[in-house]
């Protein structure tokens, strides 16, 4: 198969993955950003990324969004949400992060896999992702890529749907958003 055979199967799969997501689930998440003062996020590796990409667009929504462990993340409070996208709803550190926000008060979000996982159990709000964890042996879900990979992708779109429909709860339109995007490029 060529390289854009391969795209194309990458998007049947997230189209699929798509279906599968409950809407009732995502509108929690929703509301849980709009109740709470200020939002963390967290992920390890790529899925870390997507958390940074979604944090990125909350600030030009004007939230007060933070990535956990940068430089000017600040005191996690009981007023506030943590969203932790970990597939497997398992690593250690993402683990111990959802303890201690717990112990906080503070309301915690998973999105993963496993709602059953431990980070599942820990949540308030769990959204249910399709998808294989990073170790496949450990589920039959069909995926012709790697890993995490379809978890990590669905995670990003999944965001950035999340982001649009703040948009169309707060009136926002990309123009305002446009004015807070970084502009010392
Ligand atoms: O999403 P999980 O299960 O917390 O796992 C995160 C890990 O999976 C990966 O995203 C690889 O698929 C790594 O980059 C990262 O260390």
């Amino acid at each position: 198969m060529n390289t854009t055979q391969y795209l194309a199967k990458i998007i049947k799969e997230l189209i699929r993955s798509g279906d599968l997501i409950s809407n009732d689930e995502a509108e929690k998440l929703v509301n849980g950003i709009l109740e709470s003062k200020k939002i963390f996020v967290a992920g390890a590796g790529r899925s870390g990324f997507m958390a940074k990409s979604f944090a990125m667009r909350m600030m030009h929504m004007g939230i007060d969004a933070y990535v956990i462990g940068e430089t000017v993340t600040p005191t996690f409070e009981k007023d506030d949400i943590l969203i932790i996208g970990s597939g497997s709803g398992e690593t250690k550190g993402l683990v111990s992060m959802a303890e201690k926000a717990k112990s906080i008060g503070g309301t915690i979000a998973a999105v993963t896999i496993f709602p059953e996982s431990t980070i599942g159990q820990l949540a308030d709000i769990t959204i249910k992702m399709p998808g294989s964890p990073k170790d496949q042996s450990e589920s039959n879900f069909k995926t012709i890529q790697p890993m995490g990979s379809l978890f990590e992708q669905t995670l990003l779109l999944f965001y950035d749907a999340v982001i649009l429909r703040f948009m169309e709860k707060k009136g926002l339109d990309t123009n305002k958003m446009y004015g807070k995007h970084a502009n010392l490029e």
